[in-house]
C-alpha cells in the first residue's frame, strides 16, 4: 500500500460504505495520518462462505446480501430479477466471484471524449498498475504493463479444473484464439480468469487496505451502521446521520442479519467531508434521501429538495447473462476443486464485425446454474452468454423519504433491441461450443438448458425472455460529467453544488467498461484516494 505523508489539518473524514472503493479510499487515508471513520451497514466479514470461493452461492440471499429485486422487466416477460450486493465489510468484493478486468482502452477513452477529463486509458492504466500484485508474465509488447507490487493480489495461476481446459479447446473449436492476458495488450480471445486472490482465499480490498489499520488502530470502523441521510447546511455537507430505530425496518435487512441485531442509533456524526462509496444502487439513494436530485421526483416521494441534480438515479445499466446449461454424460465434472473458483474462464468476443472491441463476453462454471424454475441433472456445467456492451438504461427512483422505503430499481432489459441481438449471438456462439467435439464427443455434453432446439428467433427470444439474468454490474447512476445530467466533477469526484461530498465507487462511470466491474470500481477508489491526498 502507498503510504503518502500529507497534511491532515485534524480534518475528520466519513467514507460511507467498506466496499470495493470505499475500502481504498478510507485506507488510504487513514494510513496517511487522516482521521477516518468508515460507515459499513452490514457486518463483520466472518462467514466462511467470503474466503471460501466455491461457497459463494451460500451468500446469496443471505445476511451479507441486500437481496434487491429488480421491478418487473417490461421486455422480459415481466420478470423480476434478483440482484445481490455485499452488505459487509468487503461490500460486492466479498460476494463476487474475484474475476479482475481491467476493461477495454477504449471504453476509458469514451469516458474522457464523453467530457471525462483525467480518465483516458492512458491515464488510468498506471492506475490499475499500481494496483496489481499479478502473478503472470508482463505483456509480450509491453503497451499495456501489468503491475507486479500492489496490495491486490491478481492471481492466474491456481489449480484448473479439466472441464476448463476442454471449454478452452471448444472455442478454439468454433474460432476462438487462445488469449493468455486479456488485462494485457489485447481483450479478444478464450482466457483463464485472473483472481483477486491470497494462498487460495478471497482477497477483498477491505482485506489489503483496512484490515492491517483496524489492528494498528489507525482507522475507526463501524458495522450495522446504516446511513439514513447526508447533513446539509449552508450549501456544504456537514455529517451524517444514522437510521434511527430498528433496523428491521430498512430496505433488505432481515431479522438474523447482523445488521438488524444493532439497532439503528439514529446518531449524527459530524464530518469536514463525507466520501460516498456505497455502490451504484445506494449512492443515488443516500443523496436523494439527503435532498440531493431531482427535484420533481424528490416531492412526489415527501423530500424536500435541497440541490436540484437530475442525473441521480438516472442512467442505470447493467451486463447481462443468459445460461446454457450442459450435462456431462460421459465423465464427472470436478464441482468444488478443492478451495478454486466453480469459474475459470471466459472468453471476450465481437458479434459482428462493426464492433469496434468485444460486446460480448461469456462466462463458464463447472456446475450447472440452474434458477429457481430448472431442475436438472447435477453433473453438468454451464456456459453463460454474456452481454456486456449494453445500450439500454433505467432508473433508481424511492418510494418514500426513509430507508424503510423500498427502492424501484429499473434497469429497463432489453429496451433497447441491440442488446438482445448481441446477446442472441453470444447465445448461438455458446450452443456451438457445447456441439463442439471438445465438448460434446470427449464430456458427451449433452443440453439440458434450453430445453428444445428453439428452430425460431421468437423460440430464443422466449427462452431469452425466461431466463435472462444479471451478470451483477450495475453502474452509472451518479455519473461524471459537465453537463446538466452530470452529477460529479470528473477532476474532483465533487457533487455538483454540494461542498465537501465526494462520490466514489462505480456509479459514477458514464458507460459500463467491458468486462466486469471490480478492477475498475478499485481504480476509482484508488484514483479518488489520490485526489483527496493531492498525489494528481
Ligand atoms: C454476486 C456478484 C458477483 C460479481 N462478480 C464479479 C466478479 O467476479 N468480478 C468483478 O470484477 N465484478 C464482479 N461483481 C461486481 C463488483 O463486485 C462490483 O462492481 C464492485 O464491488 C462495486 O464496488 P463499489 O465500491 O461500487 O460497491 P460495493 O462493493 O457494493 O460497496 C458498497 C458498500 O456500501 C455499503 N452501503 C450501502 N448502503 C449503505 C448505507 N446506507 N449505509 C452504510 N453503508 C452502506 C454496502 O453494504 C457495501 O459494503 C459482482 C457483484 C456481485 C454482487
Amino acid at each position: 500500500m502507498a503510504h503518502t505523508n500529507s497534511n491532515n489539518s485534524g480534518q475528520h473524514t466519513v467514507v460511507i460504505g467498506a466496499g470495493t472503493a470505499g475500502s481504498i479510499v478510507a485506507g488510504r487515508l487513514a494510513a496517511a495520518g487522516h482521521t477516518v471513520t468508515l460507515l459499513e451497514a452490514g457486518g463483520q466479514d466472518t462467514n466462511p462462505a467470503i474466503t471460501e470461493l466455491p461457497r459463494l452461492g451460500e451468500l446469496w440471499h443471505s445476511a451479507e446480501d441486500w437481496d434487491y429485486f429488480t421491478v418487473p422487466q417490461e421486455h422480459a416477460s415481466g420478470r423480476v430479477i434478483h440482484w445481490p450486493r455485499g452488505r459487509v465489510l468487503g461490500g460486492s468484493h466479498a460476494l463476487n466471484a474475484s474475476i479482475w478486468v481491467r476493461g477495454n482502452p477504449l471504453d476509458y477513452d469514451d469516458w474522457a471524449a464523453a467530457g471525462c477529463d483525467g480518465w483516458s486509458w492512458s491515464d488510468v492504466g498506471p492506475v490499475f498498475e499500481a494496483l496489481e500484485n499479478y502473478d503472470g508474465a508482463a505483456s509480450p509488447d509491453n503497451l499495456n504493463p501489468r503491475g507486479k507490487d500492489g496490495p491486490i493480489p491478481v492471481v492466474g495461476n491456481y489449480k484448473r479444473s479439466p472441464i476448463f481446459e476442454s471449454i478452452i479447446a471448444a472455442a478454439e473449436a468454433v474460432g476462438v484464439e487462445f488469449n493468455p492476458d486479456y488485462n494485457g495488450d489485447q481483450q479478444d480471445g478464450v482466457s483463464y480468469e485472473q483472481l483477486t486472490i491470497r494462498n487460495g482465499k478471497r482477497c477483498t480490498t477491505y482485506t489489503s487496505y483496512v484490515k492491517p489499520l483496524v489492528e494498528a488502530g489507525k482507522i475507526t470502523v463501524r458495522t450495522g451502521a446504516i446511513v439514513e441521510k447526508l447533513l446539509i447546511g449552508g450549501g456544504a455537507v456537514v455529517g451524517v446521520e444514522l437510521h434511527a430505530g430498528n433496523n428491521q425496518e430498512v430496505e433488505g435487512v432481515e431479522s438474523e442479519d447482523p445488521a438488524a441485531r444493532e439497532t439503528g442509533s439514529g446518531d449524527v456524526i459530524r464530518a469536514d467531508q463525507v466520501i460516498l462509496c456505497a455502490g451504484a444502487l445506494d449512492s443515488p439513494k443516500i443523496l436523494m434521501r439527503s435532498g440531493i436530485g431531482p427535484a420533481d421526483h424528490l416531492r412526489e416521494v415527501g423530500i424536500e429538495p435541497i440541490v436540484d441534480l437530475p442525473g441521480v438515479g438516472e442512467n442505470l445499466h447493467d451486463h447481462l447473462l443468459l445460461p446454457v446449461i450442459a450435462e456431462a454424460t460421459s465423465r464427472a465434472v470436478d464441482h468444488q476443486v478443492d478451495e478454486q473458483s466453480i469459474s475459470q474462464t471466459h472468453l471476450f468476443w465481437r458479434s459482428g464485425p462493426e464492433q469496434d472491441r468485444p460486446d460480448t463476453q461469456p462466462i463458464h462454471f463447472c456446475v450447472p446454474m440452474y434458477d429457481d424454475t430448472m431442475t436438472g441433472p447435477a453433473n453438468a456445467f454451464t456456459l453463460h452468454s454474456g452481454l456486456v456492451r449494453p445500450y439500454s438504461r433505467g432508473t433508481i427512483r424511492l418510494t418514500g423519504p426513509s430507508s424503510a422505503d423500498p427502492a424501484e430499481y429499473d434497469p429497463q432489459i432489453f429496451a433497447d433491441p441491440r442488446d438482445r441481438e448481441s446477446l442472441r449471438a453470444s447465445f448461438r456462439q455458446a450452443r456451438e461450443m457445447v456441439r463442439s467435439a471438445p465438448l460434446a464427443e470427449d464430456w458427451g455434453a449433452r443440453e439440458v438448458y434450453p430445453e428444445s432446439d428453439l428452430a425460431t428467433e421468437e423460440e430464443e427470444n422466449a427462452y431469452m425472455d425466461r431466463a435472462v439474468t444479471t451478470y451483477h454490474h450495475q453502474v452509472g447512476t451518479c455519473r461524471m460529467g459537465t453537463d446538466p445530467m452530470a452529477v460529479v466533477d470528473p477532476a474532483t469526484l465533487k457533487v455538483h453544488g454540494v461542498e465537501g461530498l465526494r462520490v466514489v465507487d462505480a456509479s459514477i462511470m458514464p458507460f459500463v467498461t467491458t468486462g466486469n466491474t471490480n478492477a475498475p470500481s478499485a481504480m476509482i477508489g484508488e484514483k479518488g484516494a489520490r485526489m483527496l491526498l493531492g498525489e494528481e
